[in-house]
């Protein structure tokens, strides 16, 4: 079971505080939403969160089954998706899935062919990333999140470029395959994230 335990969290650029004086608490399964106002430091928590950026003060632990994962291992416990994240474009889709499966397990549940059918992506392996809508390559960055091997999923703002089939589709994906996984979702939107059992708003984090 992973855990991730944030006390008294801060982040600051130059002289402005982000957030201040947060606490985060996950583990077993839990969901947590990351909410706020553009501007409020959604984007920055997560990359913090995920040991991509320093905080400025505050402690924060990671631990599988209860063994402290050090933070410049942690990568190896996560997958993100986030629109700042940009897919290899000059890659095919069967090239992407290979290289990005030879770094992170497939969910042994799923096969290869499997997975392109349930991100109804299944008659455009052989074409370039570069060519898919903007809604194919925000189903492809959530559907490698959901169907790794992972235990902490961290989605930024996770139905961006999606239809309604498509924010449909992806509720589905949390609720038959992300029963087991951590999952922290950075969003304004409450269809992308009325499932979580916790909600942290960071306006009340500013001081
Ligand atoms: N690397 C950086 N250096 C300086 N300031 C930054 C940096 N990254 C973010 N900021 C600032 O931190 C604040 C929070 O930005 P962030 O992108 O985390 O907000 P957000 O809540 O995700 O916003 P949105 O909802 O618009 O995506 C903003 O004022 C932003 O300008």
């Amino acid at each position: 079971m992973l855990t991730v335990n944030l006390d008294l969290g801060g982040k600051r650029f130059q002289r402005e505080w982000i957030f201040r004086h947060l606490p985060f608490r996950l583990g077993s399964g839990g969901k947590i939403a990351i909410t706020g106002g553009n501007g409020s430091g959604k984007s920055t928590l997560l990359k913090c969160l995920s040991a991509q950026m320093p905080l400025t003060e505050g402690t924060l632990h990671f631990s599988w089954n209860e063994k402290p994962i050090p933070a410049e291992e942690i990568y190896q416990y996560l997958v993100v998706s986030a629109p700042y994240l940009e897919l290899p474009e000059e890659f095919t889709l069967r090239e992407f899935l290979r290289f990005h499966f030879s770094f992170k397990k497939l969910d042994p549940a799923i096969g290869a062919n499997e997975l392109v059918q349930l991100l109804y992506l299944e008659n455009t392996v052989d074409k370039p990333i570069s060519l898919f809508s903007s809604g194919m390559k925000q189903r492809l960055k959530l559907g490698i999140c959901f169907f790794s091997q992972a235990p902490l999923v961290l989605l930024d703002e996770p139905t961006s470029n999606l239809d309604a089939k498509g924010i449909e589709w992806y509720r589905n994906l949390v609720s038959d395959y992300g029963n087991n996984k951590c999952l922290v979702v950075a969003s304004n939107d409450s269809r992308e994230y009325d499932f979580c059992e916790q909600i942290l708003c960071l306006e009340d984090y500013k001081r």
